[in-house]
């Protein structure tokens, strides 16, 4: 009973074609209040059909979609929603003070100018024509726009693509207020480090279908594989035959390894080759996530 009262958005068994294509292919989706969740996926995955949907800009083909226990197009759900998607067309002439204006203007209960102003990190912009920013300025513009209104449920699709270090830290920094405020948002990013500096629960889709639910660190462990580079003359037929070592190529100058006990094949690694330079250790990436996933899914088996 309490989660249902915690639920603000769903997608049921939702289905969405384009033609002879499965955007969507039965996708079942709760948002939480107070919850971020990160939607993640490679591109054409159906990140942004879903969210397409959940904001009533498209039909489902089949399922069910809900924005607070209502029809996604319905005024009064929207108005409690907020949205900042990949492109946004803004009206060029106006200034940053007067786009928010105009926007704060549609909603019960807007946040002050200089409240949402600030929270995104544009107190300093307000007078300037919205047109002549920078990229990056122009996207903290968009999130003054999307958490302007007070959103209890908000969409950033990619928000710091096009930010420099300090604007994602800000942008992060308002985020966690968000949800500490009890602001349900979901999130799609290419970046790893993105979800897991901010996601409660991790999302992966594949072809329109959840491939994997569950936090950050569940998703890592899935490709629990690190790769090891370095510059050796070790012999990689024989490494690969190193218990730990699962595979062992040469990459030009290079030696690229993988292994799941990387502490116990690097200790090895030095002692036999006292010479070993340039050595490179790294976890796998969100790429290599999903691919992982997608195969073990057996998506692209069926998808042949
Ligand atoms: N309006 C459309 N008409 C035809 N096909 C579409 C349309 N919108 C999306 N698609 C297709 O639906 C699939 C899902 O696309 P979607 O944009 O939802 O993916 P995504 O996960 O958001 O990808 P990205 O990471 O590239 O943003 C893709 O194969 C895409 O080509």
């Amino acid at each position: 009973m309490i989660q249902s009262v915690a639920v603000v958005a769903s997608l049921s068994g939702a289905v969405k074609r384009y033609g002879a294509l499965k955007a969507l292919d039965g996708l079942d989706l709760m948002l939480h209040r107070g919850e971020l969740l990160a939607l993640l996926g490679p591109n054409g995955a159906g990140k942004s059909t879903a969210i397409s949907l959940l904001l009533g800009l498209a039909r489902a083909d089949a399922g069910k979609v809900e924005l607070f226990g209502r029809d996604p197009q319905d005024i009064e759900a929207r108005r409690r929603i907020g949205v900042m998607l990949q492109s946004s067309f803004l009206p060029p002439t106006l200034t940053v003070g007067e786009l928010l204006r105009l926007t704060a203007s549609y909603y019960p209960a807007s946040r002050s100018i200089d409240e949402s102003a600030d929270m995104a990190g544009v107190a300093d912009l307000l007078s300037r024509r919205y047109a002549a920013l920078s990229g990056g300025q122009q996207r903290r513009v968009q999130f003054a726009l999307a958490l302007c209104g007070r959103p209890e449920l908000l969409f950033l699709d990619e928000p710091t693509v096009g930010m420099d270090i300090e604007a994602r830290q800000k942008l992060w920094a308002a985020i966690r207020r968000l949800t500490a405020e009890g602001c349900a948002i979901v999130l799609t990013t290419h970046y790893l480090e993105e979800a897991e500096a901010l996601a409660q629960r991790v999302v992966v889709l594949g072809k329109g279908r959840v491939l994997s639910e569950g936090s950050v660190d569940a998703l890592r462990s899935h490709v629990a594989t690190t790769r090891i580079r370095c510059i050796s003359d070790l012999d990689v037929a024989a490494l690969s035959q190193w218990s730990d070592i699962s595979l062992a190529e040469r990459d030009g100058t290079h030696i690229l390894l993988h292994s799941d006990a990387p502490e116990k094949v690097l200790r090895r690694l030095l002692d036999a080759d006292p010479a070993l330079s340039e050595l490179e250790v790294r976890r796998a990436g969100l790429a290599e996530v999903f691919t992982e996933l997608t195969r073990e899914s057996g998506i692209e088996k069926e998808a042949a």
